[in-house]
């Protein structure tokens, strides 16, 4: 329960995902995008990508010619991400992050996305004559961080991802290796893309974003007025969200990471927690709930690694916390 997981991929001017994997600190790096799902506009049936300046070239054209927007080849991920589960980091692919090009038109539609992800990016397989745009690089699993929808949406904003959640289990299970799923809602409860799902399916890991709703923030659980314009005290809704876990959802043990933002411009206003303030809360639940923190994560990777305070990195520092 002292892991670190740190987003990485959309950082302005990032290094490689190599450059994260040098450091001891970081043992869960979800890879953000898969940022446009198959039912969108200009996708034709497949998920699109964007992995910031990690990743550039052509687009992958479906064997009827049409092109979507998955990027066909990023060679480099790939290499990065073998060396980095040489150093025993779990790599997931993140969906979602924000974007407008997010939303699951049908169940089928849930389940055929969720076989192409995993054969597009999950371990290789002899018969798959699809797009491996890792190469034969496979990742350890799925990260959910569904924080938006298409403007289109007729139906609930949270439909399809128990579906698909549920599909990439049934391709887990037929695989010796273990393989993770990740969710990564926002602090109010209950999130409303992502608990159902959470009712429903088999989570890992809970990475609730605690710095982008200032009335269940983590300042709220050091500043508790923040956010709560003249109403009641505010406080960080960690505890909320064990509760939720242990009464809603399909993971009794599902671990719940407090998410930080990695430095001030990672977030806005006084969201941002210094090292001290952030070991501070992370003590406190650390020992409140033993069984069921699973340590930090962290928005991203390459604010951290321009946040260096006292010589070390913002993740450092958060690590460091974790083990004291
Ligand atoms: C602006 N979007 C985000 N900050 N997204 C996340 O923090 N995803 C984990």
């Amino acid at each position: 329960n002292t892991n670190v997981a740190m987003y990485w991929g959309q950082g302005s001017d990032q290094k490689p995902l190599r450059y994260f994997c040098d450091e001891e600190s970081i043992d869960i790096i979800p890879i953000g995008f898969v940022n446009v799902f198959p039912d969108q506009k200009g996708a034709n049936g497949y998920p699109g990508t964007n992995f910031g300046n990690a990743c550039g070239g052509s687009y992958y054209k479906s064997p009827d010619g049409k092109e979507t927007r998955l990027l066909e080849s990023c060679p480099l991920i790939g290499r990065d991400i073998k060396y980095c589960q040489a150093q025993g980091k779990k790599i997931l692919l993140s969906l979602g992050g924000g974007s407008p090009d997010v939303y699951l038109a049908s169940d089928s539609s849930a389940k055929d996305m969720a076989d192409f992800i995993w054969a597009a990016f999950g371990p290789a397989k002899e018969d798959w004559e699809g797009p491996r745009p890792f190469g034969d690089a496979g990742v350890d699993g799925f990260d959910f961080d569904i924080e938006s929808e298409a403007d289109k949406i007729v139906g609930p904003v949270d439909f399809g991802y128990a579906t698909m959640v549920d599909r990439l289990r049934h391709l887990y299970d037929q695989e010796e290796a273990t393989y993770y799923i990740s969710a990564s809602p926002q602090c109010i409860i209950p999130d409303s893309h992502l608990s159902d799902a959470i009712s429903k399916s088999i989570f890992d890991f809970i990475f609730v974003q605690f710095y982008n709703t200032p009335s269940c923030s983590a300042r709220a659980g050091i500043d508790h007025s923040y956010g709560a314009y003249g109403g009641p005290a505010t406080d960080i809704s960690y505890d909320s969200w064990v509760d939720h876990v242990k009464t809603n959802s399909a993971n009794k043990e599902a671990k719940i990471y407090m998410g930080l933002a990695a430095a001030a411009p990672a977030t806005f206003g006084e969201m941002y927690l210094s090292p001290e303030e952030a070991v501070q809360l992370v003590e406190k639940f650390q020992s409140k709930w033993p069984t069921m923190f699973g340590g930090v994560m962290l928005w991203e990777a390459t604010f951290s690694e321009n946040n260096q305070y006292k010589g070390m990195s913002y993740g450092k520092h958060i690590k460091k916390g974790l083990e004291s």
